[in-house]
């Protein structure tokens, strides 16, 4: 009866797309649940049958052989995904502050909480299948996705995840693509920039560079973003393409590689029914290509239900269906349930993943408008979650189990390697170049922002308003206009660059997941390919504080403070990255930094000359201290003099100079070149340990 309904169902589905049938009569629910998984022959025939071949849209040049697209891709690697009895669960710490010590005694109180999130998942997807994850909010769709694309560290895994046999490995990475939920792209690219730095990333070495732009154009079109190809990406407050187009750019990202194994989280939620059919046709012809295909999904529409060729009901961290979709209504009919009116067979299956079972009132079923109800207290859910569990695991003790094949634990496959050698797929060179490139393209706005451009022309006028053509002889303002410029120049770069590493956090996990580039090449990317633009500002101010202040007006003496200026900001910056990586929180590394600027600030040498014993080493730390002696050092001589009283003094024994000095120039340039490169270490060492 419902394998009628459900058939009946396809045929109208069918028709309403392509006039064509889908699927015929099958045998009884029970013998039609036989396999746990389809097999290649039962599926090509499937496929055959489905006859969906008419509905492409422009999708010539995904073939398999990547016929249309020149150069040639390499043919997908076949690729199954085996997961048995996969578990996960994460403890849930008491939240615990260090300034609350109430929240201390909760936590010694109480034993940290473990949560499972999945339990035994089971399932295998075979090249040229799409496999999609159905369940409702929280049931562990994205978790499952996440760990069957190697990137879930936290948390306990158990069970095995094998691709080809093999664990998830280095060379699987590079094969595989993966389609986040929330799109992580860099804002300010245009939609074309976005995927062909990425083509210049991730396509192989073979390409030429034309090929692997030519890629990334044929890719714009087949996913339809020719319209918005010049158009930035945007954000939360800046406008760019739409949400619907986003996802088609964040899928194109991926299918640039044309992956062998693609993962895709919700590729078509917030989009409109037409295109959200459209790119899980996309993904059906990709799966068709030999490609293994594996998506959440939250609310398919029936047409797009039909598109799927197995499926994972999740219900609360559980399986209550694993196998092929057009199986999946009569499995559940074989044990007991059925929809008692024509409905989507996603809303019925998700409303069962919820425990929730719609029924027309019988009093009502003469009545076409028959009311619906459902049953719907809490224990009643659990009783129909519970059963569902039960059902399932029982299905699969009597016909499944054994169709998969055993395999080694995944504690011990990740000590073995694969023979293949990975490659990364361009040259250190190459991706440092794109990096860098990109870097600049996308903080060009930032850089020459007009409120950041006033920002600094202000208070360089102001400053050189306030000091206007000041001379040696009122040497009091004039050390206060070279600490000044020591200061602004030291800390102001900090607070730019403490961005850097957490804005990109997503953006590089993502990149890094996907083996795109080396650590190394990324991070001199972004951290040299910002220094012409970061030194612009500088130069810029310098050249109006220097010859408004009326200091000296040698060239000697104003390349010198023009250098110590250059200096000074690149070793503020350096903090910047490092405070920025260390912590990879914007809110907390700000707070810290500005803890360090004061500190920094204070022990520079002008505000204090007389600090205490037990707290003198500080002006060490600070390189505002060797940063002030070197501008001091700039602008004046052993011998200079200034007017004091009714005759002149030297300016050395000036108390503020004096105290510093402007002797032993090379100890600060040392100190200073120590922390250019030392804070800079450091911060790859902490973008390197940063967590996933
Ligand atoms: N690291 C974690 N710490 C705490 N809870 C977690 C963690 N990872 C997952 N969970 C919990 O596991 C459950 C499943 O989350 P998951 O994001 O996989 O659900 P989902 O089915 O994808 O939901 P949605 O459709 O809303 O995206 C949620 O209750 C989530 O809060």
């Amino acid at each position: 009866m419902v394998l009628m309904e459900e058939s009946g169902h396809e045929n109208s589905v069918s028709k309403k797309i392509s006039g064509r049938r889908e699927g015929g009569a099958r045998g009884s629910a029970g013998a039609d649940y036989r396999e746990f998984d389809s097999s290649p022959a039962v599926f090509s025939d499937r496929a055959r049958r489905s006859g969906h071949e008419d509905w492409t849209v422009n999708m010539e040049t995904l073939q398999p052989d990547g016929s249309g697209t020149k150069p040639k891709l390499q043919p997908p690697v076949p690729i199954t995904v085996k997961f048995e009895d996969v578990c996960y669960s994460v403890s849930l710490k008491p939240q615990t502050t260090w300034w609350d010590f109430k929240s201390w005694g909760s936590k010694i109180a109480h034993h940290a909480d473990e949560k499972s999130v999945l339990k035994d998942m089971i399932g295998v997807v075979r090249p040229g299948e799409m496999l999609a994850m159905l369940g409702p909010s929280g049931s562990g769709k994205t978790t499952l996705l996440n760990i069957l694309g190697g990137r879930v560290i936290k948390g306990n895994i158990t069970g095995k995840i094998l691709y080809n046999d093999m664990p998830y490995d280095k060379v699987m990475k590079r094969r595989t693509g993966f389609v986040t939920q929330d799109d992580v792209l860099l804002p300010h690219l245009t939609v074309k920039e976005t995927l062909v730095y990425a083509a210049l990333l991730r396509l192989p070495r073979e390409f030429s560079r034309q090929d692997k732009i030519k890629r990334a154009e044929d890719v714009i079109m087949e996913l339809g973003l020719d319209k918005c190809k010049n158009t930035i990406i945007g954000g939360a407050f800046l406008r760019g393409v739409s949400g619907g187009e986003r996802k088609r750019v964040s899928i194109a990202h991926e299918m640039l590689i044309d992956p062998s194994l693609l993962l895709l989280d919700e590729p078509t939620s917030g989009l409109d029914s037409t295109i959200a059919l459209r790119i899980i046709l996309t993904l059906q012809n990709l799966a068709r290509g030999g490609r293994t295909i594996i998506t959440t999904i939250h609310q398919p529409s029936s047409v797009i239900f039909h598109l799927f060729d197995k499926l994972l009901l999740l219900s609360e961290g559980h399986t209550i269906y694993f196998g092929p979709r057009i199986e999946a209504m009569s499995y559940f009919d074989a044990i007991g349930f059925r929809p008692s009116f024509e409905t989507n067979p996603a809303d019925f299956l998700l409303d069962l993943a919820n425990g929730v079972q719609h029924e027309i009132d019988p009093l009502d079923r003469k009545n076409h408008d028959g009311k619906i109800s459902s049953n719907k207290t809490a224990s009643d859910i659990q009783a129909l979650r519970k059963t569902l569990r039960e059902a399932y695991v029982e299905t699969l003790v009597v016909h499944s189990r054994n169709s998969l094949e055993r395999a080694v634990s995944i504690t011990v496959e990740q000590k073995q390697g694969t023979k293949e050698k990975s490659k990364w797929p361009s040259t250190w060179w190459e991706q440092f170049s794109v990096l860098i490139v990109r870097s600049m393209r996308e903080r060009r706005h930032e850089v020459f922002s007009g409120l950041r451009i006033c920002q600094v022309l202000a208070v360089s006028i102001i400053c050189g308003m306030l000091w206007f053509q000041s001379t040696p002889d009122q040497i009091q303002d004039q050390v206060g206009l070279l600490f000044f410029i020591t200061t602004f120049w030291g800390f102001y770069p900090i607070f730019t660059a403490i961005f850097t590493f957490p804005t990109e956090r997503e953006m590089l996990a993502k990149e890094r997941a996907s083996g795109m580039y080396r650590l190394t090449a990324y991070f001199l990317a972004r951290t040299v390919g910002d220094l012409p633009l970061e030194l612009v500002l500088p130069t810029v101010s310098h050249v109006i504080v220097y010859w408004m202040g009326g200091l000296k007006a040698t060239a000697g003496a104003y390349f010198s403070s023009y250098l110590t200026i250059l200096f000074i900001v690149l070793v503020a910056q350096g903090l910047g990255l490092l405070l920025g990586a260390a912590m990879m929180d914007v809110k907390k590394a700000t707070t810290l930094a500005s803890v360090i600027v004061l500190t920094f600030q204070l022990a520079g040498g002008y505000f204090v000359q007389n600090t205490p014993a037990f707290i003198g080493w500080l002006k060490y730390l600070s390189f505002s201290y060797y940063a002030y002696k070197l501008q001091l050092a700039t602008q004046y001589t052993e011998m200079q003099t200034y007017a004091c009283g009714t005759g002149r003094c030297l300016i050395v024994d000036y108390p503020a100079v004096k105290q510093m000095g402007i002797d032993r120039i090379g100890v600060s340039v040392m100190a200073l070149s120590i922390m250019l490169v030392g804070y800079r270490f450091l911060a790859y060492l902490a973008l390197r340990n940063m967590k996933k």
